[in-house]
């Protein structure tokens, strides 16, 4: 096996390896963290900005009235911007009507990858409660990506053993190819070790940001390694108490700059260029929470309008279930009156009438047109959490798509 060192320690090695027949040059990255060190007097107005923005977005869940209600949406919503950057269809009213099993004529697969991710965070963050963020856990939440879905013959829960590649249709002609097999554990270890290390003093959004690309550069599943890569940053964030909800969500501006993203993981490893690399990722996180921040003000203001019209349209016993029912659709934005009836404990027709009022006072609305199992949304909860994915179709247009 011939090595060649490249002269800066930022840069890794190529090993020259034989794939599909023919002898490629597989890459080794330097372990974490870079040497020379990151420059963080040139990230430094970055870095505030990003972590003033984490903190505010942090603060809000104070504010909320209930924030695991927000979690469980945004989460969702995560879970869909994720999965559009694959090239998935499936939209933030597919998912919630599949959860509800309202999916009649919807591409199965594409809303389980979607639904798949969301199992996979709230996962992972719960078993943060017990166990520290390891290569075990990061295989685990593999498992739970792939899990019946695209990518499933594709060793779910393993990591590989072949040689992959990126870009090209094959490794002779790819942009890139990962780490050799024989290679792949101990740069995996170096990573583990990396997640838990304190003694660099770097700050905890910089290792993220750090964390992100070794994770891609390693590649250490034959499919998954976008979805996984994305994920480690929130629960990293998480683990390390930099947030305490995972109201995080990168995928949006990672697809919005998808050419900048890709093009600067390429220059981290063709030029060590880590800074900048650092300055994009700071400056998305900082967009992204502030947009959360924003989205989370105007959800509190909502339901607290929503909650006043309701008290002022009905008389108290009928707003009092009205408001009982208006708290679930803050939880499940797409629900049926057999949900409700299970959940809270009203009678069908307490549930009934409830969901007239919220009707009357234009809170929610039925959406698929049909007599029987009649389905009803929040609408202008599910226009809030849409933005940046798709625009929210009127309520009737549901109707003849179904
Ligand atoms: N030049 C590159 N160097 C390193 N990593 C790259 C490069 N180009 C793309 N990537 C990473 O590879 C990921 C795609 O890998 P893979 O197909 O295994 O993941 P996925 O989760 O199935 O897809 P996706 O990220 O598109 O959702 C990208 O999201 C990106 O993070």
């Amino acid at each position: 096996m011939a090595i060649a060192v490249l002269p800066s320690q930022r840069l890794g090695r190529f090993v020259e390896i034989t794939a599909g027949g023919e002898i490629v040059r597989a890459f080794l990255p330097p372990p974490l963290p870079p040497n020379p060190p990151v420059d963080l007097l040139r990230l430094q107005e970055r870095l505030s900005l990003a972590h003033l923005a984490l903190g505010r977005l942090d603060g809000i869940a104070m504010l909320l009235p209930r924030p695991e209600l927000f979690l469980y949406m945004y989460v969702r919503k995560e879970a869909v911007l994720s999965s559009q950057i694959e090239g998935t269809q499936s939209t933030l009213a597919d998912l919630l009507r599949f959860e509800i099993r309202a999916h009649d004529g919807q591409p199965i697969d594409e809303i389980r990858e979607v639904s798949n991710y969301v199992d996979a965070i709230m996962y992972g963050l719960d078993r943060l409660q017990h166990l520290p963020l390891s290569l075990r856990l990061i295989r685990e939440l593999h498992e739970r990506l792939l899990r019946n879905s695209r990518g499933e013959g594709k060793s779910p829960g393993e990591f590989r053993r072949s040689q992959n590649w990126i870009g090209g249709s094959r490794p002779g002609n790819a942009l890139f190819v990962p780490p050799p097999l024989n290679e792949l554990d101990s740069c995996l270890d170096a990573l583990e070790r990396f997640l838990h290390e304190e003694g660099s003093g770097l700050p905890v959004l910089v290792k993220a940001g750090l964390i992100h690309v070794q994770f891609e550069t390693i590649h250490p599943f034959l499919d998954g390694n976008g979805r996984i890569g994305r994920l480690l940053v929130t629960l990293y964030l998480c683990a390390r108490c930099v947030l305490h909800q995972p109201l995080l969500y990168l995928s949006l501006f990672l697809k919005t700059h998808r050419a900048d993203y890709y093009r600067l993981l390429q220059e981290v490893r063709e030029r060590g260029a880590w800074e900048e690399w650092l300055d994009f990722f700071l400056g998305g996180v900082a967009e992204t929470a502030d947009q959360a921040y924003r989205a989370a003000g105007r959800i509190v203001d909502l339901f607290r309008g929503d909650r006043e019209r309701i008290r002022s349209g009905a008389e108290s016993r009928r707003a009092n279930s009205a408001l009982r029912v208006h708290e679930l659709f803050q939880c499940h934005p797409f629900l049926t009156a057999h949900f409700l009836v299970e959940q809270t404990g009203l009678s069908m027709p307490t549930v009934n009438s409830a969901l007239s009022v919220l009707e009357e006072v234009g809170v929610v609305a039925e959406v698929t047109g049909r007599r029987r199992g009649r389905i009803f949304g929040y609408r202008d909860y599910l226009a809030i959490l849409n933005e940046g994915t798709e625009p929210l179709p009127a309520a009737g247009s549901n109707v003849a798509k179904e």
